[in-house]
């Protein structure tokens, strides 16, 4: 694990959807969601090991839920109160691997 050393700047959730695809604003609060849908289990779970090795990396961790293929994810920054790059960072990162 890399700890990062500076907080990162807010940028909104507005900003950060205008660089990704299939991704909305959250509910009362400063986030961004994304509902990821694999064909099992086991697609779904692999995906999720991948997103979490990388994002402990990275230090950034996401909230996520998961039900059988279906994975909800909700990223936003703690140390911002908000969306930062990093959360675009990682929704990139996510969307990349999960295919289709
Ligand atoms: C101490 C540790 O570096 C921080 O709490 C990290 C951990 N993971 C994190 N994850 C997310 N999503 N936002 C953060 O601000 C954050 N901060």
């Amino acid at each position: 694990m890399t700890a990062p050393t500076t907080a990162p700047a807010k940028i909104g959730a507005a900003a950060a959807l205008a660089q990704l695809s299939g991704w909305t604003a959250a509910d009362g609060k400063d986030a961004i969601e994304k509902t990821f849908r694999f064909a099992d289990f086991n697609a779904a779970f692999g995906f999720m090991t991948r997103v979490a090795i990388e994002a402990d990396k990275r230090d950034h961790h996401p909230e996520w839920f998961n039900v059988y293929n279906r994975v909800e994810v909700t990223l936003t920054t703690h140390d911002c109160d908000g969306v930062s790059e990093r959360d675009v960072q990682l929704a990139k990162f996510m969307d990349g691997i999960a295919g289709g």
